[in-house]
């Protein structure tokens, strides 16, 4: 008998996940392209299960069963593209291949078309977890041909986190759908970590707070309705000393983030599908502006903003009910986006299912989860989180802090874009008459394309360089 399954790409994902495959008892083959990582693989942690080492990709095919099934764990892009093409003439028809990579939805949909053209399966698999969730119980987003997940299933929800005896694993649709979730979940950490760090920036500049008293403050927010895993861990982050200096580590890291790319592709289809993740998108904005330090740091001392001050009263309760608002809309709009995907793909996402893996295993793992799965078991065509009695009525407990948060924001000249434009968003999608009116009756005006009336049906241009009048444009 061989390994059931294989693992190639043995970085710090690829060698967690295989770990974790072989402390579940299933026998795996694992590779790497350069064989350091394979030993080290080996030498420390081959007695945690049934491993066999492959030094190249004919030895890694040769040891693993029929049919067979590979996890590709590399760097997302081309190189997840030359592993396929060096694996493919080693594999027969029926073989599965499974990324569990950051790849784009869009690669995904191209490598199950093509593979089937080999009738070798694809399965884009989204992971999320880190390091720690790999090894220890990662959430999984398995997407592709339905025949192509059952094989591999019992492995995958073995391995994935489990929440109350579930798994966070579920198959979640064909073709690119379990990348593009992934993709979205990403955006959602984008969001969430965006308006964790206003908060941040809130308590530190409006509150006058240092950084490990804010540490004590999300230590205590996640005890309520705030209680995830990005709440607990900023509470560590802000509480670290930095060795060199003393000082709070937060204080020394360099204020530019960087990103891998996940938060734009969603923002990029949110774009293309035309649906408002504000959220997402002002995240993402957020960490290019912080990576111009350099022009930051010249305009710093070039441009006036109001006096610095204090934020008086409750503020520190108000951020907390913000953040919560704020978050709600975040998730709102990133399951509004993977709904209006899921039809332009016709892929049938299920959004309780995503809410329900999403519970353990993921960076955005909470309580809160529950509270989406919960709305989506109540009504799961739900249009909207903010449609859902407890998420209207939260967030309708929160607006007065919310709103006197985003006011201190601008009166103090904080920035706080994803508080503000989640602000905005409830604000826009709430009102049944907004000014759009005045944009179709501009664009009618300066190029003739035409409007459409409240009171009856049909299509309008008015003769605004002639006498006035208007005339039908059917
Ligand atoms: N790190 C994280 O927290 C998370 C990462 N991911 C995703 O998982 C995937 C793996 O991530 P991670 O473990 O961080 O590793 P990296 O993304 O850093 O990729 C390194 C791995 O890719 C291999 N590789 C790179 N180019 C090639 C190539 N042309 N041919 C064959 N192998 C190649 C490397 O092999 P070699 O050793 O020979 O250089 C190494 O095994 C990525 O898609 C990532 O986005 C998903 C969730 C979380
Ligand atoms: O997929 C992940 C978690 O779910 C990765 O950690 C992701 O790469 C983080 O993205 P970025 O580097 O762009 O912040």
């Amino acid at each position: 008998m061989g390994s059931q399954i294989g693992v190639t790409g043995l970085a710090v994902m690829g060698q967690n996940l295989a770990r974790n495959i072989a402390r579940h008892g299933f026998p795996v083959a694992v590779h790497n392209r350069s064989e350091s990582r394979t030993k080290q693989l080996i030498e420390h942690h081959g007695d945690e299960g049934d491993f066999t080492p492959a030094y190249s990709l004919e030895e890694f095919v040769a040891a693993l069963d029929r049919p067979r099934r590979i996890i590709i764990m590399v760097k997302a892009g081309a190189p997840v593209d030359a592993v396929i093409k060096d694996l493919l003439p080693l594999l027969d028809a029926g073989d599965i291949i499974i990324d569990g990579g950051n790849s784009h939805y869009e690669d995904t949909r191209r490598r199950v078309a093509e593979l089937a053209e080999h009738d070798i399966h694809f399965v884009g698999a989204g992971i999320s977890g880190g390091e720690e969730g790999a090894l220890h119980g990662p959430s999984i987003m398995p997407g592709g041909p339905r025949e192509a997940y059952d094989p591999v299933e019992p492995v995958l929800t073995a391995i994935a986190a489990q929440v109350d005896g579930t798994p966070c694993c579920a198959y979640i649709g064909p073709d690119g759908a379990g990348h593009y979730v992934k993709m979205a979940h990403n955006g959602i950490e984008y969001a969430d970590m965006q308006l964790i760090a206003e908060a941040y920036d809130l308590l530190t500049h409006a509150a006058g707070l240092s950084a490990p008293e804010i540490a004590r403050v999300f230590e205590q927010w996640n005890e309520g309705d705030l209680e995830s895993f990005l709440i607990e861990i900023t509470a560590k982050v802000l509480a670290h000393t930095d060795d060199t200096t003393g000082e709070p580590l937060v204080d020394v890291i360099l204020d530019e983030a960087e990103q891998k790319g996940t938060g734009r592709w969603t923002a990029q289809s949110a774009l293309e599908l035309g649906v408002p993740v504000t959220a997402i998108t002002e995240a993402v904005f957020a960490r290019a502006l912080s990576a111009r330090k350099d022009e930051r740091t010249k305009a710093s001392k070039i441009l006036p903003g109001p006096p610095a001050g204090q934020a008086g009263g409750d503020f520190v309760d108000a951020v907390r009910d913000a953040l919560y608002a704020s978050k709600v809309v975040a998730y709102a709009q990133g399951f509004e986006q993977i709904r209006a995907a899921s039809n332009e793909y016709g892929w049938d996402v299920q959004p309780g299912t995503l809410a329900t893996i999403w519970r353990g295993g993921c960076i955005i793992r909470a309580r809160f989860l529950n509270r989406i799965k919960d709305a989506y078991d109540r009504d799961p065509e739900l249009s909207n989180l903010l449609l859902d009695d407890y998420f209207r009525d939260a967030v309708a407990g929160a607006q007065d802090a919310w709103r006197k948060v985003v006011r201190t924001a601008i009166e103090l000249g904080v920035p706080t874009p994803a508080f503000s434009s989640a602000l905005a968003y409830y604000d826009g999608f709430r009102r049944e008459r907004g000014p759009a009116s005045l944009i179709q009756g501009l664009r009618d005006l300066f190029g003739a394309h035409t409007y459409r009336r409240t009171d009856r049906e049909g299509v309008f241009h008015t003769l605004w360089s002639e006498d006035g009048r208007e005339v039908s444009a059917d």
